[in-house]
């Protein structure tokens, strides 16, 4: 039987790792909370994020991140995106030379600019041939329920992303295969960011006019970054690029679109991150993504208003209207 280790008893981590055992896999979550870990070996629910939620019989956890490691073919990583580097500095010494790697996340590291299957191959000492990430447009809630969804599982190794994907492949969780990492983390880190403008938008009362353009427009920025890094332009048409922004904006489920929402009711930065509960990587990542765009001399001028408002305390009002106001241009410049 396959065995897979899952790092982050959070929302993603604990769907994921019901994924990988209703597709047949033998899987332990690492969590570092003992109450969600207890809970999750004796009530079988991970009460915190899935209440009532039944795990498969195949899921187990422990505190014990060697524990977790131990035999693993798939070792998955699902925590924020910023504590990775410094979680996976303690974990390294303990993964074997060939389990695969797999990154869940969908953030960069601030400072860095890294994408996060760069930091796990840096901090990893792993080639890239032996790290994959898994992404697109898969809400967790509806996983956990599962509710029908499909996904890209990404690796430069072909082999080892078809690997992946029968892993992780069920009755309702289809995975597709890609060998185009970057583009598949940069369609999954920007859409949170994309996320955040629609959820202000929405918060200020805006249509569906306003949603559709800001979706259609950040798909752009996205895949001109995308190209200049050296991504594929077919990805973003893809579920790592369209569909998860088609998911991630529309949806109530959603933490960056809600988080969004908040800001555009009005709520100060402070208060928005007081009522949420859960990781919304678009609030740090929208600026290590402007980051990203000036390193590679790309104009994203939705992730430019984002990171003004959620930073630098601009109204959504006055940054709308200097979205709106730039200079005309042609759709594809
Ligand atoms: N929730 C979702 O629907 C989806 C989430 N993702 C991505 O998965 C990643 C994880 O997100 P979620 O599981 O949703 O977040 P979450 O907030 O539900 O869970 C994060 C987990 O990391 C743990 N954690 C927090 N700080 C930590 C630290 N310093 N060290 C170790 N563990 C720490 C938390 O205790 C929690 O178990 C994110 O990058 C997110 O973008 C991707 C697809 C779907
Ligand atoms: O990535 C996601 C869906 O694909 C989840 O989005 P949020 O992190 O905004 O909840």
């Amino acid at each position: 039987m396959t065995r897979c280790a899952v790092f982050g008893t959070g929302s993603w981590g604990t769907a994921f790792a019901m994924v990988l055992a209703d597709a047949g896999c033998e899987v332990t979550l690492w969590g570092r909370r003992p109450g969600v870990v207890e809970a999750i070996n004796t009530g079988r629910t991970n009460p915190d994020y899935f209440p009532g939620v039944r795990l498969p019989d195949g899921v187990r956890a422990t505190t014990d991140p060697a524990e977790a490691a131990d035999g693993a073919e798939f070792t998955v990583f699902s925590v924020p995106s910023q504590t990775l580097r410094g979680n996976l500095s303690d974990w390294a010494p303990l993964l074997a030379d060939d389990t695969v790697l797999v990154s869940l996340m969908k953030g960069v590291e601030l400072g860095t600019a890294k994408r996060m299957s760069e930091v796990v191959q840096e901090v990893a000492k792993a080639p890239a041939e032996r790290v994959a990430v898994l992404t697109g447009p898969n809400l967790a809630k509806e996983i956990a329920a599962r509710q029908p969804a499909a996904a890209v599982v990404a690796c430069p190794d072909e082999s080892v992303a078809r690997r992946l994907q029968t892993a992780c492949h069920t009755a309702y969780f289809r995975p597709y295969t890609n060998t185009d990492v970057v583009g598949c983390e940069l369609g999954g880190a920007v859409k949170n960011v994309i996320a955040l403008a629609v959820g202000i938008a929405d918060g200020m009362g805006l249509g569906d006019n306003t949603k559709a353009s800001l979706i259609t427009r950040g798909l752009a920025e996205t895949t001109r970054l995308g190209l200049a890094m050296g991504a594929d332009a077919h990805t973003f048409a893809g579920l790592a690029g369209m569909g998860d922004l088609v998911a991630t904006c529309s949806s109530p489920l959603s933490r960056n679109h809600t988080f969004g929402t908040n800001l555009g009711r009005g709520m100060t930065l402070e208060e928005t991150i007081a009522v949420t509960k859960q990781t919304a990587e678009g609030v740090k990542s929208c600026e290590s993504v402007l980051d990203l765009a000036r390193r590679y001399d790309v104009d994203m001028p939705i992730t430019e208003t984002v990171v003004g408002i959620v930073h630098d305390g601009k109204q959504p009002l006055v940054a709308l209207k200097e979205l709106m106001s730039r200079s005309a241009k042609a759709e594809r410049h």
